[in-house]
Formats: C-alpha cells, sequence, structure tokens
C-alpha cells in the first residue's frame, strides 16, 4: 500500500470551471492550507504540454506540504511530472497495467462502485478506492449513485483505504459515519467555494468527527478546578475539548463556589483522592495530553508531578491560574513556588496572562517588548515553552510564544466583549487538544486562538458579571 488511510481524510480534485480568473496553483495552495490531505489533478481537455508543466507545479506545492498528490488518467503525464500516481476510473486503464507502467512505488487509486469492482481492484494491486457518486453531482453528469450500504460492504471487502466520492459537502459526511470510509474527495465544496481555504478546514474538522476506520479519537485529561457557573475550570474545559473533537476527562483539584461576580468558596479535594483520580484515569484511558489548570495548594502541586511523572505523562500544558478573571485569589504562596520548581519543568507549554508572567519571572510587564523579555525569563529558567498572553492591560490580542530560544506572535483580532470569564482555561484546553491530535505547538495555539475568537464572537452574555463565551458556537 503505497498511501495511508490519514490520507484520505479530505482528497481535493482539481476543477478547472472554478478558476475564475485565479492560477491553479493558487486554489491549490489554500486548499493546502486548509489542511486537504490528498490532491488529484484532473484535466480533461488541457493541452499536454500545459497539462505537464501544471502537473511539474502542482506536485512541488503538494511535496513542500507532505501531501500525496496523482493525475487523474493519464500515466504518461504522471511519469513524467514526478506525480505520485494516478486515479483510474473504471473505463480507462486497467489497474495491472498501470501498476506494471508506473512501477511498485506509485500510488494507484480506482473508481468503483460494486463490491466486485473493490475486489478485482484491490487484488490487481490498488492502493485506495475512489466510491460514489454518493450523493448527486453536477461535476459528472453521467454517474449513478452508490448507497450508504453498498459504501459500507465494499469498506468491509477490502484492506485498502476507501475514500467516499460524489456530491460531498460538510453537511453530507455524518451520514457516512460508520460505513468504514477513511475520508471524502470533493472538488466544488473546496474549489467551488468563495474561501477554499475555510472551507477545506471545515471538511476536515467534520470528517475528523465522523470518519476513518483506523482513528481512535484523541484523549484529553483536564486536571483543574470546578467552576459552578461552568464558565472557566472543569466545565469550560470539557466543553472546549468536546468542541475541538477529543474526549475529555477530569481529575478535580478544587471545588468553587463561584459566578460571573466572583469566587465565593474554595473546598480543595485531598491529595490522596486528587492521586485517586490520576490512577483511575490513567490506568484506563491514557490521555495524549493533560492541561493543568487551577490548583490550589503546593501539596496538591506535589501529587500532580509525581503522579504525571509516574505514567510520563506527554503534552503537558500548564496554564499558571493565580487570580481569577473577575479578580479573586485562587493559589497559596507554597503553591506559586511548587507550580515553578515542579510544573513548569514538565510542561511542553506553560500559558501564563500578563500578571501571571510578572509573578513568573519577576519582571514588570509594560510593552510587548517586556513580554518578549519575561517569557524568555520563564522559558531559560524553567526549561518550558511560554505562551504569554496578551489579553490582559495591553489591549490587545496578541500572545507571544517563546521556545527554544526563539519566539513568535500569533495576532488575534480583539473582540470588543466584556465577558471573557474562562478565556485562559478555554484557550489552554484548546491547545492540549490540538497537540493530543499530533498538530506541532505552533499549528495547537493557531487553532485554539481561532476557536477562542469564535466563543468569544458568538457574544453570549449571560450573568451581571464578566460572563462566559459560548463554547458551542458551531453547535446549531
Ligand atoms: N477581547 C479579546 N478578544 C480576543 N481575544 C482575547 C480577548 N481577550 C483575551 N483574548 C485572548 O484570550 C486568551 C486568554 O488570554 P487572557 O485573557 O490574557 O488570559 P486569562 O484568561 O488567563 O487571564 C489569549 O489568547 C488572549 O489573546
Ligand atoms: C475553577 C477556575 N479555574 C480557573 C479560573 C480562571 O479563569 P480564566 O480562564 O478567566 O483565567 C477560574 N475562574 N475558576
Ligand atoms: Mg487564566
Amino acid at each position: 500500500m503505497n498511501c495511508r488511510p490519514e490520507d484520505m481524510l479530505v482528497y481535493a480534485v482539481t476543477d478547472r470551471a472554478w478558476l475564475k480568473g485565479e492560477s491553479l496553483k493558487d486554489q491549490v495552495e489554500k486548499a493546502l492550507k486548509g489542511g486537504v490531505t490528498f490532491v488529484q489533478l484532473r484535466e480533461k481537455n488541457l493541452d499536454r504540454r500545459l497539462f505537464l508543466e501544471e502537473a511539474a507545479t502542482i506536485k512541488e506545492l503538494c511535496d513542500s506540504f507532505h501531501v500525496p498528490f496523482v493525475i487523474n488518467d493519464d500515466v504518461e503525464i504522471a511519469l513524467a511530472s514526478g506525480a505520485d500516481g494516478v486515479h483510474v476510473g473504471q473505463k480507462d486503464m486497467d489497474v495491472k497495467e498501470a501498476r506494471r507502467r508506473l512501477g511498485p512505488g506509485k500510488i494507484i487509486g480506482v473508481s468503483c462502485k460494486t463490491v466486485e469492482q473493490a475486489k478485482a481492484a484491490e487484488a490487481g494491486g490498488a492502493d485506495y478506492l475512489g466510491v460514489g457518486a454518493m450523493y448527486p453531482t453536477d461535476t459528472k453528469s453521467d454517474t449513478s449513485q452508490v448507497t450508504v450500504e453498498t459504501l459500507k460492504a465494499i469498506c468491509r471487502a477490502v484492506d485498502i483505504p476507501v475514500v467516499a466520492i460524489g456530491g460531498i459537502r460538510a453537511d453530507r459526511i455524518q451520514p457516512l459515519k460508520g460505513t468504514g470510509a477513511d475520508g471524502v474527495a470533493v472538488v466544488s465544496a473546496i474549489f467551488g467555494q468563495p474561501d477554499i481555504e475555510a472551507a477545506a478546514r471545515r471538511l476536515k474538522e467534520t470528517a475528523e468527527m465522523y470518519l476513518g476506520r483506523h482513528r481512535r479519537r484523541k484523549t484529553v485529561l483536564t486536571i483543574a478546578g470546578s467552576d459552578s457557573s461552568g464558565g472557566a475550570g472543569i466545565q469550560a474545559d470539557l466543553k472546549t475539548m468536546l468542541a475541538n473533537g477529543v474526549y475529555g476527562m477530569s481529575a478535580i483539584t478544587a471545588l468553587t463556589a463561584q459566578n460571573t461576580t466572583g469566587v465565593s468558596g474554595i473546598f480543595p479535594v485531598t491529595p490522596e483522592f486528587l492521586a485517586m483520580q490520576i490512577d483511575s484515569v490513567f490506568s484506563d484511558i491514557r490521555p495524549d495530553a493533560v492541561k493543568i489548570g487551577m490548583v490550589s495548594s503546593g501539596e496538591l502541586i506535589r501529587v500532580i508531578a509525581e503522579r504525571l511523572s509516574y505514567y510520563k505523562a506527554e503534552n503537558i500544558v500548564v496554564d499558571p491560574v493565580m487570580i481569577s478573571t473577575s479578580g479573586s485569589r485562587l493559589l497559596d504562596e507554597d503553591a506559586v513556588g511548587a507550580l515553578k520548581e515542579l510544573l513548569l519543568p514538565m510542561a511542553a507549554v506553560a500559558t501564563p496572562n500578563i500578571p501571571e508572567a510578572e509573578v513568573l519571572s519577576g519582571i514588570c510587564i509594560r510593552s510587548s517588548e517586556d513580554m518578549v523579555r519575561a517569557a524568555e525569563i520563564i522559558s531559560r529558567e524553567y526549561g518550558c515553552a511560554v505562551l504569554c498572553k496578551g489579553g490582559h492591560r495591553l489591549n490587545d490580542a496578541n500572545d507571544l510564544l517563546y521556545r527554544d530560544g526563539g519566539f513568535c506572535w500569533f495576532m488575534g483580532r480583539r473582540i470588543d466583549n466584556p465577558n471573557t470569564h474562562g478565556t485562559g482555561c478555554t484557550l489552554s484546553s484548546a491547545i492540549a487538544s490540538g497537540l493530543a491530535r499530533g498538530y506541532s505547538l505552533e499549528q495547537a495555539v493557531e487553532r485554539a486562538k481561532e476557536y477562542l475568537s469564535g466563543a468569544l464572537e458568538a457574544m453570549l452574555d449571560l450573568g451581571s458579571g464578566s460572563g462566559p463565551m459560548d463554547h458551542g458556537f458551531q453547535i446549531p
């Protein structure tokens, strides 16, 4: 097999009909930025010299995104352009003939409508199957539909990856859940959209949610305090994880009696009971990432550090929560010391806001240059990456990521919304979700900020103080 099931997740097929003055390269680049996992160049009437040039250009582009690239039908162009393979229909070239001409290392995809065709293609050396049309489509007028049942039967009958094609849109992915299809192939649902990059991203998120035979849903544990008002702490974390496509679990460090106007009480759990919760989770469902939020005492921090190092926990995001948005102090002095000495060194990233970065670095932050200095001090001192959040005081939404001696800014759009209760909890949980799903730290931060902005922009307005955001803004 020359391609992987995960390559099928969002398979983009090009179409000259949608160019509208743009170059194909620009359109494919947008689709790749949106996260498509496979590209097929489909040209029906292009002059051969231009076809070859185009193929070579798109191949180079796909390489830079590490995405496989195949040519529809044309083995000659595939060989001459260095493409990764071809896709052939039933009426086009025979699979065995294609394999003979391309050699063993190239990808060959075959279009199928029945179990018999699927088995024959697999036996002939196909690397993946395109099954459809699943829905009515304008791209191909001469094609008959395939039922969800047939798709399911094909997926059961073969071991190679299967991509569903034909009239697919984001809202038509969920019905394919449980069929065993590894992904969806689309033309107009990407290239026919006004914002190609956003369309690709949305398709990918939906496909990740519902498809994939070989995917286990990623899991994230939050170790944090409960917020009775539901906007911050454990409650914000679990909602964020659900919205970010991971399975969320919790170990509660303390109950807080809290609402949008403030914290009226904190009731910590015992160290033994916190350890029991962490043990229960790790011994059964190992988390792919861990987010640590409010931990009110040094004693509890020591338990967390000990248990997480025992289990060799990965992708730890430490949100050094010290003061709530409403101004209440959430941890004692001894806890600050333990947090620095024990938790920061374990962190893949720590996410202090400006007041917290001041406490951790010991310097006063008045400008973006100060943010860089503070993040550098914390990162050097404790050996972790530091995301210093700019939501406070500087009055922007730009966050600074300092790691391995270098830094970069994540420029957010400042949203005029007084309801920011839980922004820090939400951001750190969204980052942990991204890391669990295999995104790099930079990508995870980028995606987390995008999610947070959406939740703020939804303009939920609850309670009389600084209210919570709408974590479910994508849910109708
Ligand atoms: N009004 C806003 N518009 C957009 N993003 C914001 C806004 N306020 C805060 N953020 C973002 O929310 C995240 C949490 O930041 P911040 O509010 O500083 O942390 P905390 O909630 O821990 O105090 C950061 O990514 C920050 O840039
Ligand atoms: C239980 C709990 N944990 C954390 C916060 C911080 O909230 P924010 O995300 O606004 O910094 C909070 N208010 N309550
Ligand atoms: Mg915070």
